[in-house]
């Protein structure tokens, strides 16, 4: 079915839901049992939808074994492309990405153009996706070459996110960084949800509940994690319970 991927998420959201994501970067969880470990226990704890993906060393079997194993869980599998390397027809969808503070016009607009073909071939359903990166000293702030946003400057943030929506993208991701020292202000999603029908995913460097509450309170939709559940799965589980529990 066409859309199937969105419309899931944009019913929970209509139904008052905030959704959470779980991010595996084949990169770091390779041991297929370790994986289905790490699904079983965010798919109990609620978990909305498995995203698949990382700044380096995914191979394309990596990333189609990966998404195997998570579709066992029920829950829709989204490719969170790094680069072409990580699509694989085996997930359910991809966050068609483009990093909207990026200095290299490969991530703006080549990688895209490569990616649409095979995409298609694939028949894998393609979400619109804003990337804004805010931390630089990052896997992905070095790789996607990002030109940084001041934290002290949330009126940026919406002048990209008013961009990315007159643009026709549905969903913003507002990214630290995975494993970032600190997650993103609350004021960024704030603003966002504000101003605009953009549905706000928030991640990088979050690693409690309070931080993921605070920033669903701030207005996000749709938080990601994934250092912690690797590091940390109980914390994790808390993290994914705490999210689901709320009701604004
Ligand atoms: C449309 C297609 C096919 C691709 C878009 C490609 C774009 C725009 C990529 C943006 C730049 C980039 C390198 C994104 C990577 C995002 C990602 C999957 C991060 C996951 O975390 P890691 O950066 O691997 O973190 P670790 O350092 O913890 O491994
Ligand atoms: O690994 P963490 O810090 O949870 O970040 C998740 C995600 O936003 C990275 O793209
Ligand atoms: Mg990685």
């Amino acid at each position: 079915m066409k859309n199937k991927v969105f419309n899931y998420i944009v019913g929970k959201i209509a139904g008052g839901e905030k959704l959470h994501f779980t991010l595996i970067d084949p990169d770091k969880v390779s041991r297929l049992d370790e994986l289905e470990k790490l699904m079983d226990i965010a798919s109990s704890a609620g978990t909305d939808a498995f995203l698949i993906g990382g700044s380096t060393s995914v191979t394309p079997e990596e990333a189609g074994a990966t998404a195997e194993v998570l579709k066992k869980s029920g829950l829709p599998v989204v490719v969170f492309p790094g680069n072409l390397n990580c699509l694989t027809p085996k997930a359910d969808a991809v966050l068609f990405m483009v990093l909207m503070n990026t200095m290299e016009p490969y991530y703006l607009m080549q990688v895209q153009v490569l990616a649409a073909p095979l995409i298609r071939k694939y028949g894998l359903e393609t979400i619109p996706t804003g990337y804004i990166v805010f931390n630089t000293d990052t896997a992905v702030g070095h790789i996607g070459r990002v030109y940084s946003i001041p934290y002290s400057k949330p009126e940026l943030v919406l002048a990209y996110a008013l961009a990315a929506e007159m643009m026709g993208f549905k969903l913003l991701y507002l990214e630290a960084g995975s494993g970032a020292q600190s997650h993103i202000p609350p004021a960024f999603p704030g603003i966002v949800k504000k101003h605009t029908e953009l549905i706000t995913m928030v991640g990088g460097g979050i690693r409690s509940p309070d931080a993921a509450l605070e920033l669903i309170r701030a207005g996000a939709d749709i938080i990601v994690t994934g250092t912690i559940m690797e590091k940390d799965p109980e914390r994790g589980v808390n993290i994914i319970k705490t999210i689901k529990k709320y009701r604004g």
